[in-house]
């Protein structure tokens, strides 16, 4: 039996005044996995993220899930200028009603796991290369405890080796917590490394015009498999006339 979803969209259309955005988008997502959102830039990858998120309402049509704490991850990592490291990534906790002390170990214990020096805790954002502010950036999320990411190109400012270090260090959190997460993404290859389902969406306004499982668990997901996804998602007509790729080899990103 497929598991439960643990977030249903259904029917949903977006306007924003008369510009129709999205055209009754329709899926749902199982707990602990991991979909994205994949379509030509200005589709409404973004405003359907964030009506995932809570952030604004459809026009048209519901959102159902049962997550307490969904989070976002952006391109931009948005950190106060201000605050060093920890106290980023400790932000959301005082929010929560987090003593001080408390809040700056959970903090430096969240920038070990994601990877960050303990010489790096006191730094400000200027003094941080791009790589580690993504990394605060991701530890400030998982300091909530969040059950629901919610990534936003996050990877997509970083050069290509940092980009495959962050992809996995996000998957292998997302399995270790059991996280449910939908990633939005330009890069069909990143769609393939990373997600459980493919949700590919085209059109003015978008429909959600193909979908895609990508049965293999990451920690099998070599090169060579991405690189026959990536051509197999890529043989199904509706995908790659969504990502305008019919008389382009099908050699993906990363
Ligand atoms: N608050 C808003 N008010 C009016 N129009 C908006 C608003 N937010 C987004 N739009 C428009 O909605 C459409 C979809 O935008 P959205 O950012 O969701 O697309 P996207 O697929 O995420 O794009 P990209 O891949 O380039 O980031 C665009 O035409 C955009 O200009």
């Amino acid at each position: 039996m497929p598991p439960a979803p643990a977030l249903s969209i259904q029917g949903l259309s977006h306007s924003f005044g008369p510009q129709g955005v999205l055209d009754d988008v329709t899926f749902s997502l199982p707990v602990g996995r991991v979909g994205c959102l994949i379509g030509p830039s200005g589709c409404g990858k973004s405003t359907l993220l964030s009506m995932i998120g809570g952030l604004s309402e459809p026009t048209h049509g519901t959102i159902a899930h049962a997550f307490r704490h969904p989070v976002f991850v952006f391109q931009d990592p948005c950190l106060l200028p201000w605050r060093d490291a920890r106290d980023n990534v400790a932000f959301g906790l005082k929010a929560q009603g987090v003593g001080r002390n408390e809040r700056r170990c959970r903090a430096a214990r969240l920038m070990e796991v994601v990877g960050l020096a303990p010489d790096d805790v006191g730094k400000y954002p200027h003094e941080l290369s791009g790589g580690m502010r993504q990394r605060v950036a991701l530890a400030r999320a998982l300091a909530i405890e969040p059950d629901l990411l919610l990534l936003d190109e996050p990877f997509s400012a970083l050069d290509l080796g940092l980009r495959r270090q962050m992809q996995a260090l996000v998957r292998r959190l997302i399995d270790q917590r059991n996280l449910t997460a939908v990633l939005v993404t330009h890069d069909l290859a990143e769609a393939v490394r990373l997600a459980d389902c493919v949700f590919v969406l085209s059109g003015k306004p978008a429909r959600l015009t193909a979908r895609h499982d990508i049965a293999r668990p990451f920690a099998e997901r070599d090169d060579g498999f991405v690189h026959s996804e990536v051509n197999r998602l890529l043989s199904d007509p509706a995908t790659a006339r969504a990502l305008a790729v019919e008389d382009m080899g099908h050699g993906g990103g990363q």
